[in-house]
């Protein structure tokens, strides 16, 4: 259960792309051991967000604090090695390497293992990618190459690496997209089950059913700005939400 602090505390965050302003001066705090649902219509900055969250985009203005510590202008593998982990979007995999091996990458570099450890994989990195592939179900497909893996199996390796090292925070873009509605289940069931041991889980998705069936406190963006906070039981009573996000293309 969520203890109320801020374990990610985004402070008047601005992020541009040329012309387009993503994030618009956003401030948003993320509690220790919630589930927190990211919504809203496309291009509305979700994405942008995990990225500046994760290190993989740089804020024009604002800065993120990860347990009270600045981690805004950190390297991606830096955020990683503090203990925030990602997904992204497109399900991605080595796709000349074993589902083991993409496993076993995700397990080694989110250790700082220095620059004499960074190039073998050591006792740590194995036990914590058996460990991994056996509970997120790729026990018996361990050999196989990556690029023969299924939406799903990808999906599963990339989140075995993510939670390798079972990290702090636990960032999930969409994961849900494009699966059946079996797989659909069992990956919430394995989202439920990383929050109930302890790791705060922010997951994006468009489906709101889905969103309000892991997710007990919702943000909604729209244009890069904030346009609900709340408890997920109260989004469906919005007028403003109604009108601009249930009303149009969301699924509900
Ligand atoms: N690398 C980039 N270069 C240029 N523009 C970008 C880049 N990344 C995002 N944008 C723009 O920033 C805005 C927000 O995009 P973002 O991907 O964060 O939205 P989103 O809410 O995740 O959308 P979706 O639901 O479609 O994934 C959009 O206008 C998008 O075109």
């Amino acid at each position: 259960m969520p203890n109320g602090d801020a374990l990610i505390d985004c402070r008047g965050v601005t992020v541009r792309f040329g012309g387009v302003t993503a994030i618009s001066n956003l401030s948003l705090s993320i509690r220790e051991g919630e589930i927190l649902g990211i919504a809203g219509p496309n291009g509305a900055g979700k994405t942008t967000l995990f990225n500046v969250i994760s290190g993989h985009v740089k804020p024009v203005a604002g800065e993120v604090l990860f347990a009270g510590e600045r981690i805004s202008g950190l390297p991606p593998h830096k955020i990683f090695q503090r203990g925030v982990a990602r997904t992204f979007q497109l399900a991605d995999v080595i796709t000349e390497q074993s589902f083991y091996a993409n496993v076993l990458v995700g397990a080694h570099f989110a250790k700082d293992r220095g620059l004499r450890g960074m190039f073998r994989f050591g006792a740590g990195s194995y036990v914590a990618a058996d460990t991994a592939a056996e509970r997120y179900g790729l026990g018996n497909r361990l050999g196989i190459r990556g690029g023969t893996a299924s939406l799903f199996e990808r999906k599963m390796i990339m989140l075995a690496s993510a939670m390798a090292h079972k990290p702090s925070v636990l960032l999930l873009d969409e994961p849900v997209g494009g699966l059946s509605e079996e797989e659909s289940d069992t990956l919430l069931e394995h989202v439920q089950r990383i929050a109930a041991e302890g790791t705060t889980v922010v997951v994006i998705e468009h489906v709101m059913r889905v969103l309000t069936s892991v997710a007990q406190r919702l943000v909604i963006l729209n244009r890069g700005e904030l346009l609900f906070d709340g408890a997920a039981d109260d989004a469906r009573e919005d007028k403003k939400l109604q009108e601009l996000y249930f009303g149009s293309t969301a699924e509900v």
